[in-house]
């Protein structure tokens, strides 16, 4: 088993660059999640580390084995894709067995991993069905299983679970945390499904435009985010953010009629910033303020209460209690001192 080194890694499709030079350290055995806005470069960097896109630049390796200019089949890594790939011709086991086949793996050699990797998946009862008669669900672990078949250093997985409705996605998430935990392997997972990066991720990847935002463990990047692009990226509904301007005592926020405490050394007064809030940290007050609900969607245990403030932001509040605010109803806010996020307007860097 082993890491993954990407060293100033570059892609460029003719004159543009999609992928600017990214530096990065995946440890022997990590789970490590590649999140980040539509179009920022998950895939592609995914798809390099492969060895199905070529690297315009930089260097990967695996372990201590260079194989930026290798092809995919030599590099030691199985990659398993969102539409799965399955050969609709052949049957479960026939296609979980097909690489070790072209290999010219033995016979008997191939049933056994077939075996020992349809036992992991539960899949025993399916070897003989076509990828036709199987659900969804059923496919994708098959298309798992002819990577664990493979026997490969570091699992690659493309949105794996992104075709699968939501039950089974549950259903899978957890089965692939069952299976890094079992086979231990390096595995490298892009998303755009904020549980899943959270809940299977020993470190998240943040990128945007091709770059590198943050890289952090699950909790590490959602307390302690560097910008704020991260800190509205991880989290669910996103923080809150709200203009605000450095003044005596904290930060005056137009959008809450009041300056904010903020337990922090802050820029001079005058210097304009952003305050950010999670919705999990505000508590709603009833019957005053200025602040119009605008929507309640209850989903049973929380309802997000969307508020609008006079200056026209947006504010997401999540509420448990029984007693929760109605559409159309006026109301204020409050949140403890240490749960306020202030970021520099221009930077969009943390200041606390
Ligand atoms: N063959 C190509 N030629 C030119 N540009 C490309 C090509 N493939 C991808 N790109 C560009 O590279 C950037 C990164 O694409 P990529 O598919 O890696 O993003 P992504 O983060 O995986 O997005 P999504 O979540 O939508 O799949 C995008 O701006 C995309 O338009």
């Amino acid at each position: 088993m082993t890491g993954v080194t990407l060293n100033q890694a570059i892609k460029r499709y003719g004159d543009v660059q999609v992928i600017h030079g990214i530096d990065l350290q995946i440890e022997d055995g990590e789970f490590c999640v590649f999140v980040g806005p539509s179009g920022c470069g998950k895939s592609t960097l995914l798809r390099m580390i492969a060895g199905l896109e070529e690297t315009s630049d930089g260097k990967i390796a695996i372990g201590t084995r260079d194989v930026t200019r290798m092809d995919p089949s030599e590099r030691g890594v199985a990659m398993v894709f969102q539409t799965y790939a399955l050969y609709p011709h052949m049957s479960v086991e026939e296609n979980m067995g097909f690489g070790l086949k072209m290999n010219g793996v033995p016979k008997g050699e191939i049933k056994e991993k077939v075996q020992k990797a349809s036992d992991i998946l539960k899949l025993d009862q399916y070897l003989d069905r076509k990828p036709k008669a199987l659900s969804g669900g059923q496919r994708q672990r098959v298309a798992i299983g002819r990577a664990i078949v493979r026997g490969p250093e570091v699992f690659l997985f493309d949105e794996p679970l992104s075709n699968l409705d939501a039950e089974l996605r549950v259903e899978m998430r957890v089965e692939i945390a069952r299976l890094h935990k079992e086979i231990g392997a390096t595995m490298i997972y892009v998303t755009h499904d904020q549980v899943e990066a959270m809940t299977l991720a020993d470190k998240i990847v943040v990128l945007r435009l091709g770059n590198i935002e943050q890289v952090g463990a699950p909790l590490e990047l959602y307390r302690d985010p560097d910008n704020k692009f991260v800190a509205g990226f991880i989290g669910s509904p996103a923080m809150n953010f709200l203009a605000g301007t450095v003044a005596e005592g904290g930060i005056e926020v137009p959008g809450l009629g009041r300056t904010v405490a903020v337990e922090a050394n802050l820029p001079a007064a005058g210097t304009s910033v952003i305050v950010g809030i999670r919705p999990e940290h505000i508590e709603v007050q009833m019957g005053q303020g200025a602040l119009k609900a605008e929507l309640s969607e209850a989903l049973g245990g929380v309802s997000y209460l969307h508020l609008d403030t006079p200056t026209g932001e947006r504010i997401i509040v999540e509420e448990r209690g029984d007693e929760r605010a109605n559409e159309g109803d006026t109301v204020d806010i409050s949140f403890e001192t240490r749960r306020v996020y202030v970021f520099d307007a221009k930077t969009e860097q943390r200041i606390r």
